[in-house]
């Protein structure tokens, strides 16, 4: 009885006349499952290839730019694990010295190091102190040095011994106080331009750098002609690119000695007078100078002048302003295919430009940074034609130095971009005036750091599968398709099981 009736519990079923499917065996199953193992494993190879900065740890380096007219410390900053990124080292602070630049201690060594204390004081907080002792601290000296070390040389020995000294006495670890060269100078301002730009992995063109300091100046570019000076050319590859640039570095041509260059020459064709009447200085402009504050350079010879002190009073002319300015520019000869002046070998500027230090501190204050060549001259006509009463007036929370010098300085400027590196009216706007591209200060400190510390490989590093945000948002909207498949897989799945059921009753 017990054996008959379980025999005809499912008589159906026991001959075999209803197949029951299995949803397993779905090719429509079989694909979702094999694209949701595909998901998972692309997941977990997505997530061990892609480089994940969960806790970002930064690393530090400092630099001083010992310039003619005054030290800055600058303090960087990078993610440490993507040090050769370009882009990725950034300006945390900056620190300006008190006092004038280090080539002004000649007569008292000891003055330049102790002048450093309070920045570098600032740099011991800025940075945290479990990475002060693998903090790279480098100082670079510029024109101002290298014009004391034409003129003493011990002098200019016993500076630089004395700023190492100082800075060996901080925690961070100390690489070394050196005169950069002109050539370093220009190259290491273009390299920052350039890596703040993150021109450097891009095959766009590349920006020129013009820096204008108070002792010298730097043009520095890729031209589209062959470089005929060997002493003006450099060559870099840096992220798999080569790069061949003209630079040169004009030591004397910054804007404070070109002033006394221009000065002392005006001096030289009114020897026995005590009057220099100067057109580059605005009208009612009068101020008592000594002979000596003129002739203090190695960029000049002295001139014997009758009087110890001379008036200096201000004309306001642009014009003559400019005609004694080009009286600094040799051009009467040139041993190439084409030059700036001085003889110097310089191919025509050619791209963009971004033009800092000086030219950027003169251009801003006067308005001047967006303005056509000709409407440049016309504002800096009126410009330096306005009564020096009245521009006390208008700006009496301007240094007075400053204030008296920009009419000077913006001819300069002009003169030297026009008349010197040969810029046009119709390449005018190629040129940008600039202080900072993004954060950071355009100038040689940050190119220099890269540099030494080899942050730019030649050629170009292994990067992440993709960038970080890209690697979140794919990964969520993965995650999501999957929830999605699983659904549709288990409905599937549950449909066709109630299907079979339903088949088999
Ligand atoms: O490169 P070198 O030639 O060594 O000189 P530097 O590094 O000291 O030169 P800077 O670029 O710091 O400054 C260039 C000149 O601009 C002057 N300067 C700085 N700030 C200025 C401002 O706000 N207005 C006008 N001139 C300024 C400064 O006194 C210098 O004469
Ligand atoms: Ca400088």
């Amino acid at each position: 009885m017990n054996q008959s009736s379980s025999q005809t519990a499912f008589p159906q079923a026991e001959e075999g006349k209803v197949k029951v499917k299995n949803p397993w065996y779905r090719p429509v199953v079989i694909f979702l499952a094999a694209v949701i193992t595909m998901g998972i494993i692309i997941m977990v190879a997505i997530s061990v290839v892609q480089y994940k900065p969960l806790h970002q740890k930064y690393k530090y380096g400092i630099v001083l730019d010992a310039g003619s007219s005054h030290t800055s410390v600058f303090i960087y900053e990078w993610p440490a694990e993507k040090e050769n990124n370009t882009g990725m080292v950034r300006q945390k602070h900056t620190c300006n010295v008190k006092g004038k630049g280090i080539s002004s201690y000649s007569n008292n060594p000891k003055g330049a190091g102790a002048s450093l204390q309070e920045c570098m004081q600032e740099a011991k907080q800025k940075i945290p102190t479990h990475r002060h002792h693998e903090t790279p601290v480098y100082l670079g000296a510029t024109a101002g040095m290298r014009l004391l070390k034409m003129e003493n040389e011990e002098a200019s020995e016993n500076v630089l011994d004395s700023v190492a000294h100082s800075l060996k006495g901080y925690p961070f670890s100390y690489q070394g106080a050196r005169i950069i060269t002109g050539q370093e100078e220009g190259a290491f301002g273009w390299i920052t331009v350039n890596y703040l730009s993150e021109n450097l992995r891009k095959p766009t063109g590349t920006l020129g750098a013009l820096d204008l300091g108070g002792a010298s100046t730097q043009i520095t570019f890729v031209p589209q002609q062959e470089i005929e000076s060997h002493d003006n050319s450099i060559n870099f590859r840096l992220y798999g690119n080569d790069y061949h640039l003209y630079t040169h570095s004009f030591l004397c041509y910054g804007k404070d000695q070109v002033l006394k260059l221009s000065m002392g020459k005006k001096l030289e064709s009114t020897l026995k007078d005590d009057v220099l009447r100067d057109p580059c200085f605005h009208p009612g402009f009068n101020f008592t100078r000594t002979v000596q504050s003129v002739f203090n350079t190695p960029c000049m010879k002295e001139v014997k002048m009758a009087n110890e002190n001379f008036f200096h009073l201000g004309l306001g002319d642009w014009s003559q302003c400019q005609q004694s300015i080009r009286k600094v520019f040799n051009t009467s000869f040139c041993p190439y295919s084409r030059c700036s002046f001085n003889g110097v070998f310089q191919p025509s500027v050619d791209g963009d430009f971004g033009a800092f230090s000086a030219f950027f501190f003169v251009m801003d204050f006067l308005n001047l940074t967006s303005d056509t060549l000709a409407g440049t001259k016309q504002k800096l006509a009126t410009y330096c034609s306005t009564p020096w009463k009245k521009m006390t007036e208008n700006h009496p929370n301007t240094k007075e130095k400053y204030l008296s010098e920009y009419c000077f300085s913006a001819t300069y400027i002009l003169t030297l971009l026009e008349d010197g590196y040969k810029f046009t009216s119709d390449n005018w706007k190629d040129i940008r005036f600039i202080k900072k591209i993004g954060d950071s200060d355009a100038g040689w400190t940050l190119g220099y750091m890269l540099n030494m510390t080899n942050m730019i490989p030649a050629e170009a590093p292994d990067t992440p599968l993709m960038p970080y945000g890209g690697y979140v948002t794919f990964m969520l909207l993965f995650s999501l398709l999957i929830l999605l498949l699983l659904l549709l897989a288990y409905m599937y799945f549950r449909r066709s099981t109630r299907t079979a059921q339903k088949d088999i009753i």
